[in-house]
């Protein structure tokens, strides 16, 4: 079957793939303004009310840092919960994002707000290996962990969603993976090859399918081992409607592959009321991630195999 966004005009796939204009309690430029200083503000609190350890280097690279925020309780057998900020690979920065930092440290989860290179210094395949090596640095650092939990939103939820990819043997350590939150993601990132979003990320159609995980979850089925692992697939109600097609069909595909895939709309909230709302405590989203996090079933992701090439010549 075509795929049903392209019978849209480039002028309809331009609106849907830009999430501003489907926010219905402010403007546009409204609701980025309140992203940013929502971001802000929360960063500067988590920052002034609990331990960290910021701009922590992953890599080499100036923009390879971690922020780490713990909880009171001193202990390096917590779960930590990972964090890739959205933004369109263009935009976002660590120094904005930590905005469930407070509610989830004052119950015991570590959070870690990774940077990453956005464009147009960074591709998104430099992205996805810069992530990749953030996870890889923080299980080495915290071995004794209980858990990494890898949530991103938007742009942040292609990144993390990538890593149910990633063969891990050649970062030198299997992350302890225990879940994933998704949270108003793109998992196929072909319809924004010809939006303006691509401006500045110029990718190619190779590149949008490389890094499509919505392409290759099929051709890369669960490690029967992984089938506990909860990934939880998360839209807003007042998301737009590709990126709505965009979340059920990643969570189709995840059922289909055999993951343990669940799938949330949040009622109520635009692509940008979503994540503001993880700084209260009380959230539904916040309840959602500590019920994960602290649940029994929450199995570990075990390494993938390396793909089996048999009677090939
Ligand atoms: N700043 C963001 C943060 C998170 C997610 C998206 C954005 C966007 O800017 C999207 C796009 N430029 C829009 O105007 O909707």
């Amino acid at each position: 079957m075509d795929a049903p966004w392209r019978v849209l005009s480039a002028e309809e796939l331009e609106k849907q793939y830009s999430p501003s204009e489907w926010v219905v309690r402010r403007g546009a430029q409204e609701a980025l303004q309140t992203y940013l200083q929502m971001g802000s503000e929360a960063t500067s609190k988590a920052r002034a009310t609990r331990k960290s350890q910021l701009d922590v280097p992953y890599g080499d690279g100036e923009g390879e840092k971690v922020d780490i925020y713990f909880p009171d309780a001193a202990s390096e057998a917590l779960p930590f919960f990972v964090f890739f900020h959205g933004g369109y690979w263009q935009s976002g920065s660590k120094d904005q994002s930590a905005f469930m930092v407070n509610p989830l440290t004052a119950h015991g989860v570590a959070v870690v707000i990774v940077a990453y290179d956005i464009a147009p210094k960074g591709t998104i395949d430099k992205m996805v290996d810069q992530v990749a090596r953030s996870i890889a640095f923080v299980q080495k650092s915290f071995p004794e962990n209980k858990g990494l939990f890898l949530c991103g939103h938007s742009a942040g939820a292609q990144l993390a969603a990538m890593m149910l990819l990633v063969n891990w043997s050649k970062h030198g350590v299997t992350p302890s993976l225990k879940g994933f939150f998704l949270m108003s993601g793109i998992y196929d990132l072909e319809p924004l090859l010809s939006t303006s979003q691509n401006a500045p990320l110029h990718m190619t159609p190779e590149d949008a399918r490389r890094n499509s995980p919505q392409r290759h979850l099929e051709a890369a089925p669960v490690e029967p081992g992984n089938s506990a692992c909860p990934v939880l697939v998360i839209v807003g109600q007042h998301d737009s409607p590709e990126f709505h097609r965009q979340s059920w069909e990643f969570y189709e595909t995840l059922c289909q592959t055999g993951w343990k895939a669940s799938f949330e709309e949040l009622p109520s909230v635009d692509h940008f009321e979503i994540i503001w709302n993880l700084t209260r405590e009380e959230d539904r989203l916040n309840q959602i991630i500590l019920k994960t996090i602290f649940s029994r079933a929450a199995s570990p992701l075990l390494p993938r195999k390396p793909l089996e090439v048999k009677g090939q010549h």
